[in-house]
């Protein structure tokens, strides 16, 4: 065409060069449709993510008045497996009666289920039958927010944030704002740990750093006791470590923990002998049930009982 004169260099060269930008912008155009696709549909995987209602609601439901909870607990009928295993039940008709102000201990061999047993009263997870009554009022009734506001867990290897151990005591209390320096230094106090608090260059203030990796074992523990005694819940869940402390650290722990168990329902999940010897009862679990009950002497006395086996097995002082 340009040598028919119909098109003139200048032509070919605009239209070229036209040709060459509506390509480029047809091809942005497809990558740009393409993510679109993606947004679109990494959108909706996260609407169905926001409108997935959890099982156990996160609030909600009946509380039990302040004057009128005293904390006894019922574990009754109760039959469990964790909805990834449901061909491996955990609990099979467990019964077990934790009265107000009393002390039991739950021991058994590893994976027995003593730890379930804890997330199932915390009702982290629900009973495919059975209940879980709390002052006789069933769990599924209770406010999920108010239940665990009022449970007070020790675990002896504790979750510890890298803020201060003010912070860290603080952590969990009900009403944070309302509790004065003064209560939080009788907390530290009665928890054995404002001594070494003292000693820290900033006192409450001492950054305890990732998970409290500035603090030794002993000390991590007394500060999640003396964040049990500023939450001051009606019954106590105490988780005890396997992992061994130095003697004089073991008995500032202990010290501290016999003055947090005073006056509340307390279940423990016991690993010592020194807590199981003063527990009010002792549940022995083992496939699925809870096959002993009663006083350490008493569970000691039973010839080839379950707790005596367990106590003969371990007898440096571990239960499991
Ligand atoms: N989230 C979970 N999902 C599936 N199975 C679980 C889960 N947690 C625990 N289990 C299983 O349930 C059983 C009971 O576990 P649990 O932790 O309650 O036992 P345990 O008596 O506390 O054990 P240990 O003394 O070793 O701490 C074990 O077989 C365990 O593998």
């Amino acid at each position: 065409m340009v040598t028919e004169s119909s098109l003139t260099a200048g032509q070919l060269s605009a239209f070229l060069l036209y040709a060459a930008y509506v390509t480029i912008s047809l091809s942005g155009l497809s990558s740009c449709y393409s993510e679109m696709m993606k947004g679109l549909g990494a959108s909706t995987r996260l609407w169905q993510l926001i409108d997935k209602r959890p099982d156990i609601p996160i609030s909600g439901g009946s509380v039990i008045p302040a004057g009128q909870f005293e904390g006894s607990i019922r574990f009754r009928d109760l039959s469990f497996a964790y909805p990834t295993r449901s061909d491996a039940p955990i609990f099979n008709n467990l019964n077990l009666d934790v009265p107000a102000g009393s002390v039991t201990a739950i021991v058994g061999s590893s994976g027995s289920g003593k730890s379930t047993l804890a997330a199932l009263l915390l009702r982290f997870y629900d009973p495919i039958s059975g209940q879980v009554l709390v002052d006789g009022y069933p769990v599924t009734d209770l406010d999920p927010q108010w239940l665990r506001a009022n449970i007070g867990t020790v675990s002896q290897e504790p979750s510890l944030f890298s803020c201060s151990i003010r912070e860290n005591i603080l952590y969990g209390a009900n009403t944070p704002d309302s509790i004065s320096e003064e209560q939080i230094i009788q907390a530290a106090k009665e928890a054995n740990a404002w001594s070494f608090i003292q000693q820290c260059p900033q006192g409450l203030d001492t950054i305890v750093g990732e998970r409290g990796v500035l603090l030794s074992g002993g000390q991590r523990q007394r500060i999640a006791i003396a964040r049990a005694i500023v939450k001051n819940p009606r019954i106590l869940l105490l988780d005890e470590a396997t992992s061994a402390l130095d003697s004089e650290s073991e008995s500032l722990v202990q010290e501290a923990l016999e003055r947090v168990m005073k006056d509340r329902t307390v279940l423990t999940i016991a690993h010592r002998l020194s807590t199981i010897r003063k527990a009010s009862q002792i549940a022995v679990l083992e496939r699925g049930q809870v096959v002993e009950l009663g006083a350490y002497e008493a569970l000691m006395s039973i010839p080839n009982g379950v707790f005596k086996k367990l106590v003969e097995r371990q007898t440096v002082g571990l239960l499991a």
